[in-house]
């Protein structure tokens, strides 16, 4: 078989790094053929300049981003599972642990109350006292009580105010204990508004008829709940001339009591319709207790107690969660890889805010659920729209606060463990911020600690949790007002506020600091200031740039260059107009903005193609150099041309940092690449292969230069650029946790493919890359070839005009390999594919044509079959005879080329290396048919140099000035 160039077909193209030989005799012609073909090529090429179809930009939608995006993440978050379980775990420990504490509480300390759960009493009241004598009418009373025990029970029904008529049914009884008498009044603590209970503790009694020797004092215990069910208070003028206001209830009690006890005492039974004596003397008491209950003031609410930090905490639980979600895409340069997929930004922060908020949401009905079934006073006493209006408000910020936390992590372990960290010191912060330092602050301190969202949240958690507490009503929706800046509506309208003012720093941060160079704008409100002082640096830097570099680069490219005419070029002329050319270029890129309409794009892109149609005009090296005929053949082609592809002195140099020098990775790279064309980008490590395929994907701003894909400027008009263009990076990027199916469904479902047609394309490709019967296989799973596959698949499912393959078969096996290389093979049609690759076999099989780069220049440039010709030393060519005719063919091979050099000698078997001048394909084919037999040649062959050949030639200058700016 012949080396490639002069091989038939594609398949014997692979093979074309060995030596091979030649059968001849049914060869020459083919071979012959395919010259002129080569020849005839070439020449329609040049005259030909294809015009560029015209493009039918259409933005992908966003409802398909949407809908793709949602269901990723859907899908993401299924799959974790355990993480998801140890979250939702760790929440109900928390709730259950207050709970817990409560139950303790109650058990042990709440216990000795119940047990003797009498309530604090009011002190004897001496105006209390005095209201005795309101009940009698007579001055003096005589008679005698002999009661039979301390304790009496009343009941009392009444109605009001309904009916405005109070119906009083007394019924007194003796209770036998102070246990009896409790239990009894705590039973009936919540009885019905119409009916309650009501009791007497006498503490002493003497009534006698003189004013002077009686002695009455007692406690009445009544139900301050029923009380608050019967509005209004009756009004009483004390002997002294005081008007009194006492509960009606205890009025009724009273009423009905005294007239009991009058009747027992044997005396006078109309008295019981004068509702009682007016008691006077020296000592007659009453004093008010309230009904014993379970939640007297005495009692421990832990739940209130620790309500606030425990619900800030635990409210605060999915912040750690969200920045796993957004940190792990940046981390692993997925949102990167999704935008240079078409993905507008917007779209990822809305549907990640959404789908964050719905997780959130989740938690807080699993929340509602626990509170509930818990009994949380929290949730029982105060009004619902009271604390779901605050977990309502809270969602936004949290997402809002995570997204601006998010923009200061870039590794996902870091930011899980300063988000858990968060979570606990924000809990208890919150908690010692607002009860310590902000307790007696103004409104204006509040305001501001308030910005803070965590704040705002332990703020209205305490005054739910405070309302809900024992002793307190809870709160209604007319309670949210009160209380200046710590009331509960100022928490909501804060956390909106905070909400708003988040997301703005988050967006902010991330346009200075965005991965994505065509996504970032450094400080943008202070453009003005910067481009002025862009503009003096870059001249300064064009300067040395295009002056210090001079020396070095000539003398490089004279000794690289030998085989190459150099050209002659208007140096001092060039260098004056591109400098400056360069620096609108740099001016024009700062000032770019994203701009994702693609209206205003189009009207851009024609101005801009306006404005800048005179960088196409030079085709020369802008820096003067003396460079390759064939590039700078492909410098004049670029700007005649109108390929989909458009290359312009395109330059990037990194800054050097901690004291290295500045790396130029590309240097005033020019060059086209045409519809249906693969295009190989060769070079040695650090040529500057991978830097190039970044800055026409977005991924890095160049330094200096142009470059355009279907007319659309990069980096100004890169959205839509990458609606058209997909790539297969260097290294994959894929998510770990969704299959390979998975993964290419994302990608086709954002560019439009739906239902059968989804699934049929998803199938096709999976089928043609060999991953079909792996295709439910977690990515996680997958092998390194896999990875790579499912990588080039991606590339390949969008439909796109423009790919770039960034050495797409590193790792794969042979048989893998040739499989990729036929389905890259077959998708060049109607797209323009580059393609970096280190296997020279790869270029060989694969690309129409090859550019070498070396120290980020274009060395050669060219179909693989020309680099050869062009750069190749020559010929090797190989006779095998029997030893005994050695002598005579050697003096046939010297009379055929008199210029051969013997490489090597062996057994009959000679290699020489040939001159190409002295080679002509056709005469030598014919020659050997006739002579061969006749000198006693056994077999021979003619060999071409390879395309490692011509790389390691090529580029053997730039090993020496790898990694230096020269
Ligand atoms: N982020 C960076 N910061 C500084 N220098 C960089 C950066 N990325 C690349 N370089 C430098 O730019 C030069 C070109 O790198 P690039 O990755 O483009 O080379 P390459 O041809 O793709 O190499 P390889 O074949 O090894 O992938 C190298 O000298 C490299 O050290």
């Amino acid at each position: 078989m012949l080396s490639d160039g002069l091989s038939l077909s594609e398949e014997s193209s692979s093979s074309s790094s060995s030596s091979v030989y030649v059968d001849f005799n049914p060869r020459i012609t083919t071979i012959l053929n395919q010259n002129r073909v080569l020849k005839q090529k070439k020449e329609t090429d040049k005259s030909s300049n294809p015009k560029l179809p015209e493009l039918n930009l259409k933005p992908l939608k966003t409802n398909d981003q949407f809908v793709a995006l949602f269901k990723k993440n859907l899908r993401l978050q299924k799959r974790a599972t355990k993480s998801n379980f140890c979250q939702a775990f760790v929440a109900v420990i928390v709730v259950l642990l207050i709970f817990l504490m409560q139950l303790l509480v109650n058990k042990y300390l709440n216990q000795d109350r119940n047990d003797n759960p009498t309530p604090k009493s009011f002190e004897y009241d001496s105006i209390i006292s005095q209201y005795i004598p309101f009940y009698g009418k007579s001055n003096t009373l005589s008679f005698y009580l002999d009661f039979q025990t301390r304790f009496l029970n009343i009941e009392v029904a009444y109605r009001w105010p309904v009916t405005k008529k109070r119906t009083i049914k007394p019924y007194l009884y003796p209770i036998v204990s102070e246990k009896a008498m409790n239990e009894l009044l705590y039973n009936s603590y919540n009885s019905t508004p119409f009916y309650s209970n009501g009791a007497y503790e006498i503490i002493k009694h003497n009534l006698t008829a003189s004013p002077q020797t009686n002695e009455l004092s007692f406690v009445a215990f009544y139900n301050s709940s029923s009380y608050n069910m019967m509005p209004g208070l009756t009004r009483r003028t004390s002997e002294r001339g005081q008007t009194m206001f006492l509960p009606t209830m205890i009025n009724l009690i009273h009423r009905s009591s005294f007239n009991k006890l009058w009747m027992d005492s044997g005396k006078s039974h109309n008295l019981q319709n004068n509702y009682g004596y007016n008691l006077t003397g020296p000592d007659i008491r009453i004093g008010l207790k309230n009904f014993p209950t379970l939640q007297g003031v005495n009692q421990v609410d832990i739940v209130a107690i620790v309500q606030p930090f425990y619900f800030t905490f635990l409210l605060h639980f999915l912040l750690p969660v969200f920045l796993i979600i957004i940190v792990y895409e940046k981390e692993h340069k997925l949102i990167d890889i999704m935008v240079m997929f078409g993905l507008k930004m917007k779209i990822y922060w809305i549907v990640n805010f959404i789908f964050n908020y719905c997780l959130y949401f989740f938690l807080i009905i699993l929340f509602y659920i626990a509170g509930y079934a818990l009994q949380f006073r929290y949730f029982t006493q105060n009004l619902f729209m009271t604390h779901f209006l605050l977990f309502f408000c809270w969602g936004f910020a949290m997402v809002s606060f995570s997204f601006f936390l998010a923009s200061f992590f870039k590794r996902v372990r870091t930011a899980s463990v300063v988000g858990y960290f968060l979570v606990i010191i924000i809990g208890i912060s919150t908690s010692i911020l607002w009860e310590e330092v902000l307790i007696n602050k103004s409104g204006l301190d509040i305001f501001w600690a308030q910005l803070i969202p965590s704040i705002a949240l332990y703020n209205g958690n305490k005054i739910l949790s405070d309302h809900g507490g024992i002793g307190e009503p809870g709160l209604e929706l007319s309670d949210i007002y009160g209380d200046g800046m710590r009331s509960l509506y100022v928490v909501y309208l804060m956390l909106l506020l905070d909400s708003v003012i988040y997301l703005i720093l988050a967006s902010y941060i991330r346009t200075i600091f965005s991965d994505l160079s065509s996504h970032r704008n450094p400080f943008f409100f202070l453009n003005c200031f910067k481009k002025r002082r862009n503009s003096k640096k870059n001249n300064k830097r064009s300067r040395y740039h295009f002056n210090s570099r001079k020396k070095k680069i000539n003398k490089l490219t004279n000794r690289f260059g030998n085989d190459f005419e150099n050209i002659d070029l208007e140096t001092k002329n060039l260098n004056a107009s591109n400098s400056s050319d360069d620096n609108d270029e740099n001016e024009k890129s700062e000032e770019s903005n994203d701009n994702d309409n693609d209206n205003e794009e189009n009207n851009k892109n024609e101005k801009d193609k306006n404005s800048k149609n005179n960088d196409w005009i030079l085709g020369n090296d802008p820096r003067g150099f003396n460079i390759p005929q064939d590039v700078q053949q492909e410098r004049v082609r670029v700007i005649n041309s109108d390929d989909p592809i458009k290359i312009c002195n395109l330059s990037k140099i990194y800054k050097g940092q901690d004291g290295n020098l500045d790396v130029t990775a590309v240097d005033c790279l020019t060059l086209g690449i045409k519809l249906n064309e693969c295009f190989g980008i060769l070079g040695p490590n650090g040529a500057g292969k991978t830097t190039t395929v970044n800055i026409l994907s977005g991924l890095i701003k160049q330094t200096s230069g142009r470059a355009q894909i279907w007319g659309l400027d990069i980096p100004d008009q890169m959205s839509g650029i990458h609606s058209i263009m997909s790539v297969c990076p260097q290294h994959d990027i894929l998510w770990d946790d969704q299959s390979g199916e998975e993964t290419l469904e994302f990608y086709a479902r954002m560019h439009g493919y739906k239902d059968e047609d989804l699934k049929n394309r998803v199938d096709q490709i999976l089928k043609q890359v060999g991953l079909y019967s792996d295709r439910t296989k977690l990515i996680k799973e997958y092998s390194g070839g896999m990875k790579r596959r499912i990588s080039v698949a991606c590339a390949l499912i969008t439909n796109p005009k423009v790919i770039f393959l960034d050495e797409p078969t590193t790792g794969l096996d042979p048989a893998s390999k040739r499989q990729v290389w036929n389905v890259i093979r077959k998708a060049r049609k109607d797209r323009s594919i580059i393609l970096t690759t280190h296997s020279m076999e790869e270029a060989d099989s694969l690309c129409d044509r090859i550019g070498i780069m070396a120290n980020g220049m274009l060395r050669t440039i060219g179909e693989s079959q020309e680099l050869k010709l062009r750069s190749g030393k020559g010929f090797k060519f190989m006779v095998h005879c029997y030893e005994k005719h050695q002598n005579k063919v050697e003096q046939f091979v010297n009379r055929l080329f008199p210029n051969a050099t013997i490489l090597n000698s062996l057994a009959g078997t000679t290699n020489y290396e040939i001159p190409k001048d002295d080679v002509v394909l056709s005469d030598i084919f014919q020659i050997m048919e006739e002579e061969k037999d006749k000198v006693g040649i056994l077999d021979w062959g003619i060999s071409q140099t390879t395309l490692e050949e011509v790389f390691l030639e090529i580029t053997k200058d730039s090993q020496v000035y790898q990694g230096t700016y020269f």
